[in-house]
């Protein structure tokens, strides 16, 4: 299941396009849950962010996309810079239109719109012109076949692996540059899984678009991004290419919890 097929290599990233320096993210003022955190992204590369239950990882995310206020967090500490810019701070919908989106854990659809109606909430953003739409919309329907099939259909009707492909499918739909993909695994069937993550490196491939995958299940997203951090307690404990990280024995247990 986590064999890459060999045509799906991720593109090669061209200098940085996110640089996360030593982040502390408070919640409510008092809960510590990420002490130091620093990573990069650079521009069209395929990041894993890998811990255990609480290591830190959505809440790095949530940091990265603004979402961190809706939640009583707060980034006491450090500094966000898209593409060299300063951007910690800066409101969701503004980050959104620099091309940061964030694909929440457990697919955050509106299960009473139908998924065509779903995915054009995703294009808000940039109003584009009908023909434009159209267009987006057929690129979507053409990465994710399935959406197409079910596209008058209520999102709250489809399975789990459609409303993460839908939630994956509106998140294009803002053209962004870095995708923020929370858990996108979670309670889904192995094949479903694959489906989802051969998609995943196909967008990166054909439209150059960076991913930052945050994941308990480290062989799998080891198989499909070029890096990856490994977050223990609110802090980076482990960092690497890849193919490098897969090759340690002592991943598992020692941060993931999951060893003999
Ligand atoms: N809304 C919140 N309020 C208070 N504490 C929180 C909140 N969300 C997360 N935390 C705490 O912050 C720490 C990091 O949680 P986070 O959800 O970022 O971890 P995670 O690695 O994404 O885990 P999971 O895989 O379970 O989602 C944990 O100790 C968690 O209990």
């Amino acid at each position: 299941m986590t064999t890459r097929s060999t045509s799906a290599a991720p593109v090669a990233d061209q200098g940085t396009l996110l640089e996360v320096s030593n982040i502390e993210v408070v919640y409510g003022g008092a809960i510590l849950a990420v002490a130091d955190v620093s990573l990069t992204i650079g521009n069209g590369e395929i990041v894993a962010l890998l811990g255990a239950n609480g290591a830190g990882k959505s809440t790095v995310l949530k940091a990265i996309s603004g979402l961190a206020s809706a939640d009583r967090a707060k980034v006491r500490r450090g500094h966000i810079r898209l593409g060299g810019e300063d951007i910690l701070g800066l409101a969701a919908n503004k980050l959104a239109a620099r091309g940061i989106v964030h694909v929440m854990e457990g697919r955050h659809v509106f299960p009473h719109l139908t998924v065509k109606e779903n995915l054009l909430t995703g294009a808000f953003l940039h109003r584009p012109s009908r023909k434009e739409l159209k267009r987006q919309l057929d690129d979507v329907y053409a990465w994710f076949p399935r959406l197409r099939d079910k596209q008058s259909t209520q999102a709250g009707l489809t399975s789990g692996g459609e409303q993460q492909m839908l939630a994956i499918g509106r998140a294009f739909l803002t053209q962004p540059r870095l995708v923020l993909l929370d858990e996108p695994s979670m309670g889904l069937a192995p094949r479903i899984v694959q489906e989802i993550f051969e998609i995943i490196v196909r967008l990166n491939r054909e439209k150059g678009t960076a991913f930052l995958l945050a994941e308990q299940n480290a062989a799998l997203s080891l198989a499909y991004a070029r890096r990856a951090y490994v977050l223990d307690t609110g802090r980076v404990a482990l960092e690497g290419p890849a193919a490098d990280l897969a090759a340690r024995d002592d991943l598992h247990r020692i941060y993931l919890g999951d060893g003999p």
